[in-house]
């Protein structure tokens, strides 16, 4: 009982509950103990000691409510102080808003816990409120002692109650003019000027409700708290009941404001700053619920406790809905839920799913920020242990039990005032004398600087001796790689006079599948001598012959291998591809590239080449139908000696997956700033956009249509050119995902937050932000008959297309427009480039047949299971882990659908809630505004995802 090893979670409510014992009234009326604790399973124990509790508890003997702190008759609130309210002054001052909250029945002991008193054994309790009085102001006497120039602290208090619905003024002068006999007169008299208004908090212009019209007093020492609380607490409405004899009537709200204004030595920048730190501190005695037959209450105090409960009823509909309970209400039947807080037993509504009904009642507005909000909250659930409130006490501990489950993500409230730069300011300042700083404060600032500055330098240097040796690393495997037998370098005049013989020896066209022999590859090798380094007969790393192709132009521009027309600026994204051809694979859904372990990492475009002057694409095609190959990393040399070969970085296999037989996973990149220009437009002017070659899409494709390497290169061209969608030319894509790498935007300007503190040392370069990551629902199945009487037999979801034929090129995919959910609306360039597909696929002459049919009608439309697409979602997920992994990204951000985030933890996904508010700079009029709005922006460690992923495919592979 009240341990105190548990280490507190700040980002959820803390609840404890307090059981008071039986009165003499209780004891005499011969009423038994109905509450007990389990200190093995740390629970509240509700036992049943009569036919009726037996039956309130649905035929069980007892029942159990796990806390972390439980409080019985030897406790005290200074035991509760100690153990869960302590640690809320500390914060208070680093600007944190905090609330403690007592509630339960009638005479429950809320009032005593709080503001202290007799308690039924005839002891003196020091209640709650009085202690954090002396605790706040002893520690703003340990601040005023240490302040430094520019700096101060100030703490003002007020207090009210709400009464009937309506607030009043608790501090005497007020009261005197405005007391709850006032509202009683009349509503003409009621409030006072009290009110509840919104005031915005926080850089984005967040409201929380915040009370009015208040009379705040300033506070110099604890006595002067403590006397006014005093005071406030007499001017209380309170009533004696047939359940308490000096009940409170109303609830009341004790406040106290904390404002700091800091001096501080900036880390980065050689900067002073000047920091306003504010913060709140609630305490709460809420009227009990009762039951009116009970506490035998008529003509006003029946009124009082109508209002009471009902405004206890919307406190208990916000906890309910906060904690999730009507999605998958733990508490077992409706009637459970039901069960009122208030003890009316008329019918806790139910609140709608996303909607927290906080504006239901003043009180629930009142509490907005500590439930569910920002705040630190400490929940004081306060029980009878007499059986007489049996009903009572089991419906408070349910409740408290809910509200457990509350997560509140507490923001400490800080704003900049002032920043200075420290070095002018020192010589300055040194020299004025007067009120400006002394030369020895000067001096610790100083020192307080560079003592920060030595300390990051050496962050600095460290990293970069990690980044030299991880660079080195990867140079020398690439170089391996380069050496390794097999293989080889192609000039575009070689490869096309490789791919003109190979196509002659197989009448005129590749035929799709077939291996295309050692011996024609040799002989290819026997009659052009001088050409490539490596054995052509070698094959590939992975033993097998294959095709590699870099395209070649002029620099700055692109030349479309099929049209030759340089149609597409250099800066444009780039293609690369890899591709699995038909009939292979009997792996996992999900596996890693490749049996060596990781690629090497592609040269960046600006470290090796400047650029990726004239590549446009590589496509790697291997064509042997061989059951389970693994596809492999392929590298294509930079070639040094030969200028005309400018190198292109491998095409990056990042993961594999088989939902029908053909899949594919395409990368694009994106290589200089010019490609963010759609982003650009989303964003506020001057934004400083991420680096070249930062921003990455991953499709996943799981219909490709089974081109032959000849026609998939041709289907490329024609993307690179700008003619067609990739969509259009390698068929639907069932999932994408666009991330960005080492950007800025995650914190400038597409979110705006305080960093979680699993973030620290994270660099914005270390990090990667998601963008968006769409299944679609349907995909489209290949609308041939043929194809499907002549393919084995697939799961009906998961056709693919035979030989030849085509697949409809409809998709959510095929079309890019501004609002493609693949990208979030965030349009690529590559894709703002492309006229609609079904237009130029004529113009294109040397397309494949395939690619120069009309589509089809969009016949048979299948409906992707959840399962697949959650699968999908995961293993693009591993796939952009991989690659953040080898970019040097440490974290990632990304705004799930809520839907996918629940399934993606479900999964065991390791990712966290990014604390509110987030401000999200995204224009009105852009795609999904309003979910982006609104959503969740959660952070994850690559690592932690990677290993929880890689748990995750594992199984999916067992159970495949
Ligand atoms: N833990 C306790 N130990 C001893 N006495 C207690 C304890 N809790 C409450 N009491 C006594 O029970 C009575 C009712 O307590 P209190 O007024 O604090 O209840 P309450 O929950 O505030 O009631 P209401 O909601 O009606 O205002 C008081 O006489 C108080 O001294």
């Amino acid at each position: 009982m009240a341990e105190d090893s548990k280490a507190i979670d700040f980002g959820g409510i803390q609840v404890c509950v307090r059981a008071r014992p039986l009165n003499d009234r209780e004891r005499e009326g011969g009423f038994r103990n109905c509450i007990s604790f389990d200190e093995a399973t740390q629970q509240v124990v509700l036992s049943a000691v009569d036919r009726n509790t037996l039956l309130q508890l649905r035929g069980q003997t007892a029942k159990g409510y796990a806390f972390d702190r439980r409080y019985g008759p030897e406790h005290t609130s200074d035991n509760i102080y100690d153990d869960c309210v302590s640690h809320l002054v500390d914060n208070l001052f680093k600007g944190y808003n905090a609330t403690v909250l007592a509630y339960g029945q009638t005479g429950s002991g809320k009032t005593l816990t709080m503001s202290g008193g007799k308690g039924i054994f005839g002891n003196s309790e020091t209640g709650i409120i009085r202690r954090a009085a002396q605790h706040i102001l002893a520690h703003v006497e340990a601040v005023q002692a240490k302040l430094k120039p520019g700096e101060s602290i100030s703490v003002r208090a007020y207090a009210l109650e709400l009464y009937n619905e309506e607030l009043h003024d608790l501090s005497g002068k007020a009261q005197r003019q405005q007391g709850p006999a006032a509202a009683a007169a009349g509503p003409q008299d009621s409030e006072g000027g009290v009110r509840i208004a919104e005031r915005p908090v926080g850089k984005d212009g967040r409201c929380i409700p915040e009370v009015v019209g208040v009379t705040m007093v300033e506070v110099a020492d604890a006595n002067s708290l403590v006397n006014f609380f005093a005071e406030c607490f007499d001017n209380r409405a309170v009533a004696a009941t047939k359940m308490n004899d000096r009940s409170s009537r109303s609830h009341a709200i004790y406040t106290v404001l904390i404002n700091r204004t800091l001096v501080d030595v900036s880390e980065v920048g050689d900067k002073v700053r000047t920091v306003r730190v504010e913060s709140r501190f609630n305490l709460v005695d809420l009227a009990g619920s009762e039951r009116v037959k009970r506490s035998g209450v008529t003509g006003a105090a029946f009124k009082e406790a109508v209002h009471i409960n009902g405004g206890l009823l919307a406190l208990g509909n916000v906890i309910v809905a906060l904690s999730g309970g009507h999605e998958d209400g733990p508490e077992g039947p409706e009637g459970d839920k039901a069960a009122l807080l208030t003890t009316g037993g008329s019918g806790a509504r139910s609140a709608a799913k996303k909607h927290i009904p906080y504006r239901d009642s003043k009180l629930t507005r009142l509490l907005q920020d500590s439930l569910g909000g920002s705040a630190l909250t400490v929940l004081i659930s306060c029980i009878s242990s007499c059986e007489a409130d049996f009903e009572e006490t089991n419906s408070t501990l349910k409740y408290a039990n809910r509200a457990c489950r509350i997560k509140n993500s507490p923001l400490a409230n800080k704003q900049l005032l002032l920043e200075e730069d420290l070095l002018p300011l020192l010589p300055a300042n040194a020299t004025a004398s007067g009120n400006t700083m002394s030369m020895m404060q000067m001096q610790m600032l100083l020192a307080e600087h560079n003592k920060m500055k030595e300390a990051r330098e050496k962050r600095e240097a460290e990293k970069k001796e990690k980044e030299e040796k991880r660079m080195a690393e990867l140079r020398a495997l690439r170089e391996a790689e380069t050496k390794a037998p097999g293989f080889q370098r192609l000039r575009m005049a070689q490869y096309d006079e490789l791919r003109k013989k190979l196509v002659s020896s197989h009448g005129g066209k590749l035929v799709k599948g077939e291996v295309i022999s050692d011996d024609t590859l040799a002989g290819f090798k026997k009659r052009n001598p001088s050409e490539g380094e490596g054995s052509l007969s070698d094959g590939g790393p992975d033993g097998r012959p294959h095709y590699l192709r870099p395209t070649s132009a002029g620099a700055g521009r692109v030349a479309s291998p099929v049209n030759g027309r340089s149609n597409r600026p250099a800066s444009a994204a780039r293609l690369y591809s890899n591709q699995r051809v038909r009939g292979s694979n009997a792996g996992s859904p999900w596996e890693t590239p490749s049996p060596s372990g990781r690629p090497p990492l592609a040269p960046s475009a600006s470290a090796t080449t400047g650029g990726y002057s004239s590549a446009a694409y590589t496509v790697l095609a291997f064509n042997q139908p061989e059951a389970d190959a693994d596809l492999q990393q392929q590298q294509v040399a930079e070639a040094a000696e030969e200028p005309e070969l400018v190198p292109v970085p491998p095409p990056q296999l990042l993961a594999r997956f088989r939902v029908n037989q053909n899949d594919t996973l395409a990368v694009f990149r994106a290589v200089s700033t010019e490609d963010f220009a759609d982003v650009a437009s989303l964003l506020p002017p001057n934004t400083a956009l991420p680096a070249a070659d930062k921003m990455t899409y991953l499709l996943a494709r799981l219909e490709v249509q089974n081109y032959s390497s000849e026609q998939l290169c041709a289907a490329l061209d024609a993307v690179a050119s700008g003619a067609v969608s990739i969509a259009a030319a390698v068929g639907p894509a069932v999932g994408c995902l666009m991330a960005t790498f080492g950007t800025s935007l995650i914190t400038d300007c597409i979110f705006d937050f305080e960093d979680p503190e699993q973030l620290a040392g994270v660099g914005l370069q270390q990090r990667l932000e998601l963008w968006g990551l769409q299944i679609p629902h349907t995909s489209i199945r290949p609308a041939l008959a043929a194809a499907d009487r002549s393919a084995p037999a697939q799961p009906a979801r998961a056709a693919s297309p035979s030989p030849g034929e085509v697949t409809p090129r409809h998709s959510s995919f095929s079309q890019p427009s501004s609002s493609s959910p693949a990208t979030g609306g965030r349009r690529s360039s590559a894709h703002s480039q492309l006229a609609p597909a079904g237009s130029l696929l004529s113009q294109q002459h040397s397309l494949p047949q395939q690619l120069q049919e009309q589509p089809q009608p969009q016949e048979n439309v299948t409906c992707w299971s959840s399962a697949d697409r959650l699968n999908v979602s995961i293993g693009l997920m591993y796939a952009l882990c991989n690659l953040a992994k080898e970019l040097g990204a440490a974290a990632g951000f990304c705004v799930p659908r809520p839907q996918l985030l629940r399934r993606w933890l479900q999964s065991g996904v390791k990712m966290k809630q990014v604390s509110p508010p987030t401000k999200l700079i995204y224009p009105p009029s852009a795609h999904d505004y309003t979910y982006y709005k609104s959503s969740t922006v959660a952070y994850f460690l690559v690592d932690e995802v990677k290993e929880s992923l890689g748990k995750v495919l594992s199984m999916l592979k067992q159970a495949s």
